[in-house]
């Protein structure tokens, strides 16, 4: 099984070369349930993400969003969930074909995440400066120094006043708001190209909320990524998305500049 996936990424490196998206989903559809009567839940997804672009997809609850989303990168338990077709591109593999380590690599390295609640997200017994360190860690080679020094950096990046206070700190001495801008600090910390946000500011008061998504539209311009932004809430990507995808049922149903979808 293992040969036969490094197979595939030697196919998929070789067939796609340089491109022009930063992530391509072409056909992807995931199902649930008894295979003789399967729940169809992300049925023929396509589309591309560009290089630098903010993607918003919004769409009502249990319409595919989050479940497309984490089969794509290998988050989604198999069983129960079954990817029965599909291809996903990034840096010009097939992410359906990689290997555990090697999708884990590319979740550490190349695509980071921010789900919508960082208290199960973060562990209550490890203070954030050791969960931080812990993410470059895995896939940075720094020193002690440069990755403690790194840690206040991103800790700034995500506007967190005292930073070197709050890496001693545990998850439940920092506010929901702050909790949620560790979790961004932590998917950037090895410098992504791609943040996947699925509903990051549900949990959040609209002040913190509206400081999320400044935080993240900035970050995306100064470290030249492209970010997928799940929401059930179309306002909340209105202000800062380029491309808006509408999903009902496991499809996607509208697509298009943000300011056509707004005025539709
Ligand atoms: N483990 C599972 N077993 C069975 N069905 C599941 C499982 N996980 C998700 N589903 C189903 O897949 C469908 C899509 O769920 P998904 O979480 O992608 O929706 P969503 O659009 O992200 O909605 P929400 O905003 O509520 O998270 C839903 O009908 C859901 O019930």
């Amino acid at each position: 099984m293992e040969h036969l996936m490094q197979n595939g990424e030697q196919q998929g490196r070789a067939a796609e070369g340089d491109a022009d998206y930063a992530l391509r989903i072409d056909g992807l559809t995931v199902e649930f349930g008894p295979a003789h009567r399967p729940a169809r839940v992300v049925n023929d997804v396509t589309y591309d993400l560009k290089p630098g672009e903010t993607l918003g997809i919004v769409g009502e609850s249990g319409s595919g969003k989050s479940v497309h989303v984490l089969a794509s990168v290998g988050l989604i338990p198999s069983p129960p969930a079954r990817i029965v077709g599909g291809r996903v591109m990034f840096e010009g593999r097939d992410l359906l074909g990689l290997s555990r380590n090697a999708l884990s690599t590319v979740r550490g390295k190349g695509i980071g995440f921010v789900f919508q609640d960082p208290m199960t997200s973060l562990n209550p017994y490890l203070t954030i400066g050791r969960q931080l360190t812990e993410a470059m860690e895995a896939h940075l080679s720094l020193t002690a120094t440069q990755i403690e020094a790194r840690a206040v950096e991103l800790l700034n990046m995500v506007r967190i006043t005292e930073p070197k206070t709050r890496l001693k700190q545990f998850p439940h001495q920092l506010s929901g708001g702050m909790r949620q801008r560790v979790m961004i600090a932590m998917a950037l910390a090895c410098e992504p190209k791609i943040l996947i946000a699925d509903e990051p500011t549900t949990a959040l008061d609209v002040t913190s909320q509206s400081q999320v998504v400044q935080i993240v539209n900035s970050l995306k311009d100064e470290l030249g990524m492209s970010v997928i932004w799940i929401t059930h809430d179309l306002g909340v990507v209105a202000g800062i998305a380029d491309t808006i995808q509408v999903m009902y049922a496991g499809h996607i149903v509208e697509r298009g500049p943000t300011e056509v979808v707004f005025s539709d």
